[in-house]
Order: C-alpha cells, then structure tokens, then sequence
C-alpha cells in the first residue's frame, strides 16, 4: 500500500495517456493543474518519444517535476538539459542517415533521435538498421536510439539526477512505453492502453488519457494503489 507520507514518483508516457488524441495532443488545462498540484509533495515525470520543441507547443506553460523526452535521449530537470546518449552516437547517427537516404526511406531528426513516421520497415530494413541502433515502436512510427537507450535508461538517469529511492509509477498506452514498465514498481495502464500494456499492469484504469492519470493520482493521494511491490 502507499501512504501519503511516502513519497512517489510517477513517470507517464504523453501522446494517448497525459493527452487526448482528440484535443490534437494538446494537454488539458484541468490535468494540467492537477499534475502540478501533485508534483508539489511527490514526483511527476513525462516521460514521451516527443522532441522538446513540440512538447513546448502541445504542454505550453506545464511545469511538472522533469522530462524524459526523445523516448529516454533527452532529460529536462528545472531547465537543464542532460544527454542521455554517448558522444560516439552523434557521429554514427550520419552514417544511419546516410543508410536511410540509400534506402529511400523519409526520416527526421530530433536533438538525439532519428523518427521514421508512418512508414512500416520490412524485416531486411529493420535488420539492417539494428546493426546500427535501437529500432523502437510506437503505434505506426519508428524512432531510431543508440543502442540501449530508452525510455527505461532514461528513467533511470532521472532517479539519480534527482536522487530519488522510492517507489516508481509508470503509466502509459503503447508498445514503447514496455521499457518504461520494465524498472518501475507499480505498472499502470490508462483503459486505451495497447493489449500488450494491458497484459502486463498491475492496474488497469477504468479512464482514458488525462482523465486516467487524474483517476491514479487520486488513487495514490488516497492510499489506495495496491501492487504486489507497493
Ligand atoms: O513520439 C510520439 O509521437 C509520442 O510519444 P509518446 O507516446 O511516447 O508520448
């Protein structure tokens, strides 16, 4: 069981769980409210394959506790911005965009990242590809990594920037949020979680996107979020 005196640090996936596909991804100022107001005595991190710049448009003027952007590349805590990806990556990352631009397939760049959207990879291109990096999924789009690096490498990063011991929630919907899942104590799934989410929660919400996030939240500050770690 968590108590309040506990304190909790819940790290949540965005697209589809803080934010409604609906509102075109834009956050809800009432969730928006909410998470900060519970940010105040716990943690709260988004954790998302989003790059910042369009995370600074959809969450405008949100302030939660630190961001793990580019699925785990990328750490924000209070304004500062940690790389979570090794030096060599940069270099390596030419040679893949040299790869994909021979294999005619569209990519774009992030600070860290490489996105290929919309376009499914055959076998021999993901093949290929994995020789290179980290080939991650999220619904139709792929994001390309160092080796290694995601969004669980990223959360990981961020507990020891902030030092934190405690115990770790992780809420998400899609197939890369399944790292995430792999090093927290508590998994939850929103309601439209992927089966693949569902399977493995602890605890299913019985809302979607921001409203499940608002659900847990109330769930923690109550005490009543059971797991067999809790
Ligand atoms: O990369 C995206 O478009 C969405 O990322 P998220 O589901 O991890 O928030």
């Amino acid at each position: 069981m968590v108590t309040s005196l506990n304190k909790v640090l819940v790290v949540s996936d965005y697209d589809r769980t803080l934010a409604h596909e609906k509102d075109g991804f834009f956050l809800d100022d009432r969730v928006k409210e909410r998470v900060e107001n519970f940010a105040k005595n716990n943690f709260f991190a988004v954790v998302s394959g989003r790059e910042k710049r369009l995370i600074d448009v959809f969450a405008r003027g949100f302030t939660p506790t630190a961001w793990v952007l580019e699925n785990g590349a990328l750490i924000f805590v209070k304004g500062e911005e940690k790389v979570n990806a090794p030096e060599c990556w940069f270099h390596e990352r030419e040679k893949i965009s040299s790869t994909l631009k021979e294999m005619n397939i569209p990519y774009s760049l992030g600070k860290v990242i490489i996105y290929i959207n919309n376009r499914k990879l055959s076998h021999e291109e993901i093949s290929s590809l994995n020789e290179l990096c980290d080939v991650e999924y999220n619904r139709g789009d792929a994001m390309l990594l160092p080796k290694g690096v995601n969004k669980a490498s990223g959360i990981l990063k961020l507990k020891e920037i902030l030092k934190f011991g405690g115990l770790t929630v992780g809420v998400g919907d899609g197939e890369n949020d399944l790292k995430m899942m792999e090093v927290v104590d508590v998994k939850v799934a929103v309601k439209n979680a992927v089966p693949c989410i569902k399977e493995i929660a602890d605890v299913v919400l019985t809302h979607e996107d921001g409203e499940g996030i608002m659900e847990l939240l109330d769930m923690i500050e109550k005490g009543e979020l059971k797991s067999s770690e809790a």
